[in-house]
């Protein structure tokens, strides 16, 4: 896919923001092919000053200027825009990232049927996102190459069934919430040991990204690279055992399953 594809993006939000600086800085795209439909001041301010050089506009001319559509709205939001004026959408590619929103909806409010439903997560920002996508019917082969080349180009991207997109969002959406949990509660935690709270999110945020690093890489299990840190008698299982005491597992285990319930119940309402 050569990199003069027009998209039009309707939604200068997180997930908005998150998509196209990595699709620029992997020059997927460029800033003269983007369309950006954004009605909040704020964040057209940001885009101003982050991304100049795409043009802000309304949502007709938007469309009608791209090849592909991407809908970063919220999910409340999106029945209206979708639907207000289904003629914009013909001839265009959809793509819509709006947890819970299912395809049957998407393709009755655009009109036609060549959608994909997206979950992208905010590290598409760096270029290590992790997407999950599914495909209506009349999307193309050409199409779905688009979506793939999109995606792709912002971290892993992987074509599933639409019935598995709910845990998708539970783990990769929202993942990164969890994560970043995790490395400020491990800061937290070298905070009260004593270390300045720079060096504590220094050492937390790098020991995050080597672990996740080293299990892509090796590709180990988890639960045996966890076993070669703890020695004997250490650290490691002291610590373990506390976490294990606190309920991490479970309580892990029941966020992924909260987050599943309230996507399952974000495309019923
Ligand atoms: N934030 C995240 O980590 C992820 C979000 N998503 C999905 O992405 C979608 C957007 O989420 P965020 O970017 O986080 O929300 P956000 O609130 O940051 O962005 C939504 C943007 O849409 C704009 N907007 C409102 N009405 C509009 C209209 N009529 N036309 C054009 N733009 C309009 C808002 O001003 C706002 O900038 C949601 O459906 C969410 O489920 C999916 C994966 C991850
Ligand atoms: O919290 C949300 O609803 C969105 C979907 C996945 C991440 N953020």
């Amino acid at each position: 896919m050569n990199s003069s594809l027009k998209l039009a993006l309707v939604g200068g939000g997180q997930m908005g923001r998150a998509l196209v600086a990595g699709m620029l800085a992997a020059k997927t795209l460029q800033s003269e092919g983007i369309r950006l439909v954004e009605p909040n001041p704020e964040s057209c301010s940001w885009w101003a000053d982050h991304h100049g050089d795409i043009a802000i506009t309304d949502l007709a001319t938007a469309v009608a200027e791209a090849d592909v559509v991407v809908l970063a709205l919220k999910p409340y939001i999106m029945a209206t825009v979708a639907k207000q004026k289904p003629q914009f959408w013909d001839g265009k590619l959809v793509l819509s990232v709006a947890a819970g929103i299912g395809l049957e909806s998407l393709i009755e409010w655009i009109g036609h049927g060549r959608v994909v439903r997206v979950m992208p997560n905010t590290p598409a920002l760096v270029g290590a996102g992790a997407s999950g996508y599914c495909c209506a019917a009349a999307v193309t082969d050409a199409d779905r190459d688009t979506a793939q080349t999109l995606l792709g180009a912002v971290g892993i991207a992987v074509e599933v069934a639409e019935s598995q997109m709910d845990a998708v969002t539970a783990v990769s959406g929202s993942g990164p919430a969890y994560v970043c949990l995790l490395v400020e509660s491990l800061a937290d935690g070298g905070v009260l040991a004593g270390l300045p709270r720079p060096l504590a999110m220094q050492l937390a945020t790098q020991t995050v990204l080597g672990t996740a690093k080293m299990i892509a890489e090796t590709g180990r299990h988890p639960g045996e690279l966890k076993d070669s840190v703890a020695s004997p008698g250490g650290t490691t299982i002291a610590a373990l055992a506390s976490l294990e005491h606190n309920g991490f597992r479970g309580t892990v285990i029941e966020a992924v399953a909260a987050a599943a319930k309230r996507s399952r119940e974000l495309g019923k309402s």
